[in-house]
C-alpha cells in the first residue's frame, strides 16, 4: 500500500516541529504505508524514526496507543515514543508527525532471507513474547503481518506500526486481508488474544508458502475460506509440519492467550526436530566459542604444571 500526500523529504532537509521546536536532519526514507512515510532522521547525535501522515486522526490513534504503551511502563515500549508535533511544508501544508525509537534490522521476511530460515523459531518465539507484553498491557495488535514484524541481531524483534491495535474487546481497526480471522471465516474481528494468534500463524505460513498463500486466497469463494484450507498449505510444507498442531491451535482459537501460545512454541523448539537457540548459533560464534575453549584448557594445563 501506498500513501496519497505528497510529502518527500530529501536527505538532508530538516523537520521543524511547530510546537515543541525539535528539529529533525532527515537522513532517508525507511517505508510507508498507508498512514504515511517513515523516515530515519537525526536529532543531535541520537538516530530516530519519524512518521509523517496527512490524516491527524489516523496518525492520533497510532500515537495514542503508544502514549498508553509507555505509560503501563513495559519494557518494550519504553521510550518508544519521543516527540509528537506538527510540521508546516515549504508549501505552507501542515502535517502531523511523531518521532519514535529507531528500530534496527529488517522486516521478519528480509531478515530469514539474509540469516537463513534456522532463525525463523527463535524469532517466532520472540514476537509471541512482544504479543504477549503487548496483551497484558490491554491492548490488540491487529494488523499484525510480515511487514510490521522488524527483527535485528540475534533474533530480536519489534513491532511497528501500531495503527491497528485496538484496545481488548473493541473491533479491530485496521487489518490486512490475508491474516484476518473475519477472511477466513474463523471468528469475529473483535479485538482479542486470539485475533492476534490466528495473524501470527498466517504470518508463519506467509513467511515459509507466500506463493501457495496467495493462490489460495484467490482460488476460494469468500465464503469457503477456512482454516483447514490453510492447513492444507501446512500439512505439504516440509518446514511447517513439525508446527502442525501449535498452528492449527492457533488458527482455531486454542489458546488462552499468547503467554501459553510462546510456552508451547518453546517446547516446540526444545524438541529434537526443531533447531532452537545454541542450533542457531552463527559460525563465527561457534568459532569463538572454541577457540576460548582451548585457550581456556591451555592456561588450565600451565596453570596445574607450574603449581606441581
Ligand atoms: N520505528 C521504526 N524503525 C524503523 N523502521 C520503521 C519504523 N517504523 C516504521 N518503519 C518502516 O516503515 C514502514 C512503514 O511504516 P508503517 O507501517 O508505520 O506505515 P503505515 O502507513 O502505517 O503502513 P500500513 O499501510 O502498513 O498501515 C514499515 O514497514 C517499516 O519498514
Amino acid at each position: 500500500m501506498t500513501t496519497s500526500f505528497k510529502v518527500d523529504l530529501r536527505r538532508g532537509s530538516v523537520v521543524n516541529g511547530k510546537w515543541r521546536g525539535a528539529k529533525y536532519r532527515v537522513e532517508r526514507l525507511l517505508g510507508e504505508g498507508a498512514n504515511g512515510k517513515v523516515y530515519l532522521v537525526q536529532r543531535g547525535a541520537e538516530w530516530l524514526a519519524l512518521k509523517v501522515g496527512a490524516d491527524s486522526i489516523d496518525l492520533q490513534s497510532e500515537i495514542n496507543v503508544l502514549r498508553s504503551l509507555a505509560g503501563a511502563k513495559k519494557r518494550s515500549a519504553e521510550a518508544f515514543l519521543y516527540d509528537v508535533d506538527d510540521w508546516r511544508a515549504p508549501d505552507g501544508t501542515e502535517y502531523p508527525f511523531y518521532t519514535m525509537k529507531y528500530v534496527r534490522g529488517t522486516t521478519v521476511a528480509a531478515y530469514l532471507q539474509r540469516f537463513g530460515r534456522e532463525w525463523f523459531p527463535l524469532a517466532a518465539l520472540n514476537l509471541l513474547k512482544k504479543l504477549a507484553e503487548l496483551h497484558a498491557s490491554g491492548w490488540i495488535f491487529g494488523d499484525l503481518k510480515v511487514e510490521n514484524v522488524m527483527v535485528s541481531d540475534y533474533g530480536y524483534v519489534e513491532l511497528v506500526d501500531f495503527g491497528g491495535a485496538t484496545a481488548a474487546g473493541k473491533s479491530v481497526r485496521q487489518f490486512t486481508e490475508i491474516y484476518d480471522r473475519g477472511y477466513w471465516n474463523e471468528g469475529s474481528r473483535s479485538a482479542d488474544y486470539q485475533y492476534d494468534l490466528f495473524s501470527f500463524a498466517v504470518l508463519c505460513i506467509q513467511l515459509h508458502e507466500p506463493k501457495r498463500l496467495h493462490e489460495l486466497s484467490r482460488s476460494l469463494l469468500p465464503q469457503n475460506r477456512s482454516a483447514e484450507d490453510l492447513m492444507g498449505i501446512v500439512d505439504h510444507c516440509a518446514a511447517l509440519k513439525p508446527l502442525s498442531a501449535w498452528l492449527r491451535r492457533a488458527l482455531t482459537g486454542g489458546f488462552r492467550h499468547a503467554g501459553e501460545a510462546a510456552e508451547a512454541w518453546r517446547q516446540l523448539m526444545h524438541r529434537k526436530r526443531y533447531p532452537h537457540r545454541s542450533s542457531v548459533m552463527p559460525g563465527w560464534l561457534k568459532g569463538l566459542a572454541a577457540v576460548s575453549s582451548v585457550l581456556l584448557a591451555v592456561s588450565l594445563y600451565w596453570l596445574l604444571r607450574n603449581m606441581m
